[in-house]
């Protein structure tokens, strides 16, 4: 059964419709990424599926029982006020610390229980965000352009990371990015969305659709050149670790 499925939805804000009649399900263990131009209406269909937003036409609908992980766009904490990672974790809601600990070695970071929050690099603060929607134990994990002001080799890490934590826990992805170039590789299904589903398919096929291309312009050749390098080799990109440069600045020209 699907985890959502969401039929013939519109959004409305007022007099202005931001989103119509998109149609579209969320099968268990898929990662599916939406891409869209700004106010294309991705927060709002986010926001729709966790029930912030109610629909003006349509509906959504969730497997009963399904426990959604949000990670948002960005989080301002105050910088002054000091805290650990693992205080930030136990907030709202008291949880163990092996509870933290797992869900910070499911987020590629399981040595920064005692760390500052402010202290942490953008990399690391994004990866405790993806620790704190982990505690849950979600079925279904929701990203709002997780990896905004990182920069490109921060974001792949990070998206590899989500890779392995649907293969280690099966949890389902749903995200958004509008780097697509990033996602490609870790993304099983695109839907670029233009206030409604523009096109959808591979991230191959999204990528050379002709409706994809008017909204993202020429830069499509170098990503899917960079998804298919992506592609044909296995590599563990931990963020600023051995990477095989030489290899990479072969592609990344052609990304850019
Ligand atoms: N609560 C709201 N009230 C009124 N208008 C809203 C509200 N939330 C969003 N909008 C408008 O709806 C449109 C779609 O916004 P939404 O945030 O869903 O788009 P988006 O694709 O996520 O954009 P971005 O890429 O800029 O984050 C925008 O024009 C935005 O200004």
């Amino acid at each position: 059964m699907s985890l959502v499925s969401i039929e013939n939805l519109s959004i409305s804000y007022g007099a202005k419709t931001v989103l119509s009649k998109v149609t579209l399900t969320i099968e268990p263990g898929e990662i599916v990424t939406i891409v869209g131009p700004n106010g294309s209406g991705k927060t709002s269909l986010l926001r729709s599926i966790i029930g912030a937003v109610k629909p003006s036409r349509g509906r959504v609908t969730q497997r009963a029982d399904l426990r959604i992980g949000y990670v948002p766009q960005r989080l301002h904490i105050d910088r002054t006020l000091p805290m650990t990672v693992a205080r930030f974790l136990r907030l709202p809601t008291r949880v163990a610390p092996e509870v933290i600990d797992d869900a910070l070695a499911q987020a590629g970071v399981p040595d920064l229980a005692a760390a500052q929050m402010s202290q942490l690099s953008g990399g690391q603060f994004q990866r405790v965000l993806l620790a704190r929607a982990l505690i849950g134990k979600p079925h279904l994990l929701l990203l709002d352009e997780a990896t905004q002001g990182l920069d490109q080799p921060g974001s792949a890490a990070f998206y590899q990371q989500i890779e392995k934590v649907r293969r280690n826990t099966g949890c389902t992805v749903l995200m958004i990015s509008h780097e697509l170039h990033v996602v490609m590789s870790a993304s099983d299904r695109v839907i670029c969305l233009n206030g409604h589903v523009c096109c959808e398919g591979t991230p191959e096929v999204v990528a050379s659709a002709p409706e994809y291309r008017a909204l993202f312009g020429s830069g499509t050749m170098g990503a899917l050149a960079l998804y298919r390098h992506d592609h044909d080799h296995s590599h563990d990109h931990d963020h600023g670790h051995d990477h095989d440069h030489d290899h990479q600045h072969e592609h990344t020209e052609a990304a850019e």
